[in-house]
């Protein structure tokens, strides 16, 4: 079944046409990623689903509910959480606060309860608490979490930011390039973070990568996209051979031919 569907989706900013007719869809339980050379409308596909821009054309439907356009704000309550290609981490707070602060979708208690402490205020605070420690044990951040982010290497914060998102308790995650600036063992890592993310927290998961080593690895089927067109939808080594990706990879003139 599938989880997320999107449509002939598009997004013009003036005469660039970032994304201009893409439709996929992911199924429940599968990792799905988006390949593509640099600015070929990858990041903007994430942009679209997390309604940070807003649709030229087009229609996304997430568990049942359209949410072509649903305010931003409302995409994470319905189970969809993100990182971004530049960590996006409150640099000087701690770990364990950065992933408190992914729970903030699910506070259902306002500022009197929480001043008063109410019982509902303590029971949801030991609530976000079980789950961020069950992400801390999940990424192995026990030695960081009460590191502040400014001074932790590179490759720890990528992996704080994945927890961030895994901290809302989504359904789906969209991974905007995870192994980027990641050395090769860092990368197999998250291979295994991404393959666990699917067994052991029945998450789908939808990302965005460079790294065809670590796609090939991970991903059940692969969209490839150039100047925001779909150029080939398959598994892995299908998508990798097909003449069209190549050749926009390569940039021959193949590239006009999709
Ligand atoms: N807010 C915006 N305003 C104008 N143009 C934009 C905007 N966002 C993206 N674009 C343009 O849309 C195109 C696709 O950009 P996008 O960032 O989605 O590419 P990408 O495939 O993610 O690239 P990379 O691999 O380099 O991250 C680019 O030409 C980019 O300049």
């Amino acid at each position: 079944m599938s989880l997320l569907k999107a449509e002939d989706i598009a997004v013009h900013f003036g005469g660039v046409k970032a994304v201009d007719g893409v439709s996929f869809e992911v199924d429940e339980g599968e990792v799905f990623a988006i390949i593509g050379p640099n600015g070929a409308g990858k990041s903007t596909i994430f942009n679209l689903i997390s309604r940070i821009y807003t649709m030229t054309r087009g229609k996304i439907t997430f568990d049942g509910t359209d949410i072509t356009r649903l305010p931003s704000h409302k995409v994470a309550p319905l189970g969809i959480a993100r990182t971004f290609q530049n960590i996006e981490l409150f640099d000087h707070s701690t770990v364990l606060q950065n992933l408190l602060m992914g729970r903030h979708t699910h506070r259902s208690t306002n500022f009197v309860e929480d001043i008063l402490f109410l019982p509902k205020v303590r029971r949801e605070e030991r609530e976000h608490r079980k789950r961020v420690e069950e992400v801390i044990e999940f990424l192995e951040l026990e030695a960081y979490r009460g590191k502040m982010i400014a001074g932790l290497p590179y490759g720890v914060r990528k992996v704080v930011e994945i927890g961030r998102a895994l901290a809302m308790g989504p359904k789906l995650i969209l991974l905007d390039e995870p192994a980027s600036g990641l050395s090769v063992e860092e990368s197999q890592e998250v291979a295994f973070w991404i393959e666990d993310m699917r067994r052991d927290m029945g998450l789908t998961v939808l990302m965005v990568e460079h790294d065809m080593k670590l796609v090939s690895a991970v991903a059940d089927r692969v969209l490839a996209v150039n100047n925001g067109r779909p150029l080939a939808l398959g598994t892995p080594a299908e998508v990798q051979s097909d003449p069209h990706v190549q050749a926009a990879y390569l940039g021959t003139p193949e590239e006009d031919a999709a």
